[in-house]
């Protein structure tokens, strides 16, 4: 390892870059670099993200990208930096946040921004150390790419690296630095900072360079607003952030720290702190360990991802002007979010014509688990086979206490599909409804092993989850029930 990350790798460089958001100028950022950390080694590598950036795989094996990706030497052309925005955390006003330990190294030819994760401290550190331990960056590499393979939105992760270097959280644990990628990581919380600040004029050219790089569509849209491209662009930002609750929703993905400093701008998923796959449904369950309140309970996510919507719009209101503009703007959101979970809900079911009734099955069938907690990912999987199989559904009753409650609910879901192809309704069931998804204490399995340098549990459930649809023979314990030890498990916002 070199001591500096002043040196620079030999040509030919891996990556092209081009010029992005660092283009808005020093009220946004500040140029800096990464800290190195001592004898970096692999501990998850995604090859999908590398094809999409267009990396060569011999480089990306290379040291060289293990020194580039650990932050530990400078890629050819890129100019890293860390980006300063607010928020709410946790329904209060947090002031400057910003990013405290994730540094851009910029943006690629293609489009795609990388950014390092745990890379060290920045002037938006606080009173933080600027690293990510070994267990979250973990997590976070797992989820983004399994959250790619379910197909939710999100921000992906092209590879992890950790050191021996210590790094003090509850305990002593061990520094990692996840590479992240996304067409952009601006969050609410950017747009926050400058209008809490005054600064319209950047206001306006952070809102400018969103619409023009990442909504173009809203200069025409500018038409239904009275020609204010920036009411445009928050119905936009609402209706992407409706679309990516109702995928959480219906996949039982709990995010934990919903704070506006949380959310993209993109409604990509973003920030893979204490997030939980939901285990039995419990719909009020809360999976970070730190909200005593349950603010980011499940079943509040929704109304949470509004709340924080009106933040966006609290922001721009200096650009719309007129506040009724911005009322209409994310006023989409009460109609789009029920609508794109009611079609998700009706996918899940098998459904393949809406119809009226349709709600109500939704809602009977949601309550049925909830009342008898029912594991969420296995009675879908488990009801997806069992039309397969042309309703044989006692595979699916056997995971409820209370037979006759199934008994009951069975007999209208059984009246809705009647008539319908079973062979076809089952195939697309179980191309909705995931075998696999990253329980908790899957995930713990593999850091356990990763803390004893065994990263094989990572790079398999790596690739298990970036096709969590597929069946898998030989992983079913992966798509089992959680074991007894894994409701001991607590996840917080430490990391
Ligand atoms: N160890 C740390 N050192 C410095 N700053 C930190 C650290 N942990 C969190 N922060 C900062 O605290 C604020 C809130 O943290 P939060 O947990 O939401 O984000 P994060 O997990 O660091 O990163 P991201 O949102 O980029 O995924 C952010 O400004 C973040 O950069
Ligand atoms: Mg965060």
């Amino acid at each position: 390892m070199r001591s500096s990350t002043e040196a620079v790798l030999a040509d030919p460089a891996p990556i092209a870059w081009r010029t992005g958001f660092a283009d808005l100028g020093p009220a946004f950022l500040t140029r800096l670099q990464p800290t190195p950390l001592p004898a970096p080694y692999w501990v998850g590598r995604s090859a999908e993200v590398a094809a999409q950036l267009g990396l060569d795989a011999d480089w990306f094996a290379s040291d060289a990208a293990l020194q580039a990706f650990t932050g530990n030497q400078l890629l050819p052309g890129s100019a890293p930096y860390a980006s300063v925005y607010s928020g709410h955390q946790f329904g209060v006003w947090a002031g400057q946040l910003g990013d405290g330990r994730a540094i851009a190294l910029g943006e690629t030819a293609g489009g795609l921004e990388l950014q390092l994760k745990g890379a060290g401290r920045t002037p938006y550190s606080r009173m933080g150390d600027g690293r990510a331990v070994l267990r979250s960056s973990i997590r976070e590499f797992l989820c983004s790419e399994a959250m790619a393979g379910l197909g939710v939105a999100t921000t992906r992760a092209l590879c992890v690296t950790g050191s021996d270097a210590p790094v003090r959280r509850e305990t002593l644990e061990t520094a990692a630095v996840v590479t992240r990628v996304a067409p952009s990581f601006i969050r609410f919380g950017h747009f926050e900072h400058f209008a809490a600040n005054g600064d319209h004029a950047s206001l306006r050219a952070l809102a400018d360079h969103v619409i023009d790089r990442h909504y173009p569509a809203c200069r025409d849209q500018a038409a239904e607003f009275g020609g204010n491209a920036y009411a445009a662009l928050l119905r936009a930002v609402t209706q992407r952030t409706a679309a990516m609750l109702a995928q959480w929703q219906a996949v039982g993905f709990c995010h934990g720290v919903m704070n506006t400093d949380n959310m993209s701008i993109l409604g990509l998923t973003i920030d893979y702190g204490p997030f939980q796959f939901l285990d039995a449904f419990d719909p009020g369950h809360i999976c970070n360990h730190s909200d005593s309140q349950g603010r980011y309970a499940f079943n509040r996510q929704p109304n949470v991802a509004y709340w924080n919507l009106f933040c966006l719009g609290q922001a721009l209101l200096p650009l719309i002007e007129d506040q009724d503009q911005a009322l209409a703007a994310l006023e989409t959101y009460k109609a789009d979010f029920p609508q794109a979970l009611e079609t998700a809900m009706r996918a899940k079911l098998g459904l393949a014509q809406p119809l009226d009734d349709d709600r109500a099955l939704i809602e009977a069938t949601l309550q049925l688990l909830a009342r008898q907690r029912v594991d969420y990912t296995i009675f879908w999987r488990r009801l997806s086979g069992a039309v397969a199989a042309g309703m044989a559904l006692a595979p699916v009753r056997d995971l409820f206490l209370d037979g006759a409650a199934f008994d009951d609910w069975a007999v209208l879901y059984q009246r809705r599909m009647a008539g319908g192809d079973l062979g076809q309704a089952g195939a697309r069931m179980h191309a909705v409804n995931p075998k696999f998804v990253l329980r908790n204490h899957l995930a713990e399995q593999a850091i356990r092993r990763a803390q004893e340098k065994d990263f094989s549990e990572v790079e398999r459930l790596h690739r298990l989850l970036q096709t969590p649809f597929d069946e898998h023979p030989g992983s079913e314990a992966d798509a089992d029930f959680p074991p007894a030890w894994a409701s001991s498990i607590e996840i917080s916002c430490s990391s």
